[in-house]
């Protein structure tokens, strides 16, 4: 019998959309998040829309991976103790109430975790950190910030080069302890949560990759963006592979544990 699909849970940004006077909800998925899911850890995204904090449990018993994706909005900084800094800036608390608490389930359950930009920043302080809220307004910071009227291809070109902590496997992944990342937020680790370490750093010092400590299976998460076209370059095709191979890891043990269920009188 065909083995099902290995199943990704990417959560939904919730966005108003249409023109003044008739703006809408949706719940949006990015297409290259999808894609990278998809192509470079051959496993299927799922959504759940509308998923509740109540529901995560039994949703994760669906499924063999998290993915929290990018997103333009940011991570409501009361969830770090601090007034919003620029209300000019998107939030999105629907997404915030369900990413915080998903984090803390997946690693007290041991479920791949892939964070990616704003889902970098979500683990980091859904495990206590804090945030800069306008890096580029830190003393001795760098502008982390696309160009924003530039065309994608640009603005998701390599930005600035991070060094990778030797001897880790973010390093085995990048092939070596040097690499050039993209780069597109405005927000940044501030404070790492002590539960994380970090496995490589922009060159004004800020955090851009950790792994959660005592992982027992993936829990890997970076500010740049690795979903990107992923198959065409190595560092970040290496990335997903690995993601892919720990959530297929996980649907043989979940298969197991539901063919025991089901062999279970009563
Ligand atoms: N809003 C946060 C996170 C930035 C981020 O995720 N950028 C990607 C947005 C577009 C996409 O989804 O790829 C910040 O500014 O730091």
């Amino acid at each position: 019998m065909n083995k099902p699909p290995c199943m990704v849970w990417l959560p939904a940004d919730h966005r108003l959309l249409g023109d003044h006077g008739h703006q809408m909800p949706f719940l949006l998925l990015g297409d290259k998040y999808a894609r990278a899911v998809k192509v470079g850890a051959q496993a299927q995204p799922v959504m759940f829309p509308l998923a509740e904090v109540e529901q995560i449990d039994e949703l994760l018993g669906m499924v063999d991976g998290v993915m929290l994706t990018g997103s333009p909005s940011n991570v409501h900084p009361s969830h770090f103790q601090e007034e919003v800094a620029d209300p000019s800036l998107p939030l999105d608390q629907d997404r915030d109430l369900l990413t915080l608490a998903l984090v803390k389930a997946c690693v007290h359950q041991g479920v791949p975790l892939l964070g990616v930009c704003r889902g970098f920043q979500e683990i980091n302080v859904a495990l206590g950190g804090a945030l800069y809220q306008r890096v580029h307004q830190v003393p001795g910071m760098n502008d982390h910030r696309e160009p924003k009227t530039a065309p994608p291809d640009e603005q998701y070109a390599p930005r600035h080069p991070i060094r990778i902590a030797p001897d880790s496997v973010m390093a085995e992944w990048a092939g070596g302890t040097e690499a050039e990342v993209n780069s597109l937020h405005g927000q940044g680790i501030a404070r790492l949560a002590e539960g994380l370490t970090p496995l490589a750093w922009a060159p004004d010092g800020l955090v851009e990759a950790f792994w959660v400590k005592g992982a027992r299976t993936f829990a890997y998460a970076m500010q740049w963006h690795p979903e990107w076209r992923c198959w065409e370059t190595p560092f970040y095709a290496n990335i997903f592979e690995a993601f892919g191979r720990a959530c297929r890891q996980r649907r043989s043990l979940r298969l197991q544990a539901n063919d025991l269920a089901r062999s279970q009188p009563g």
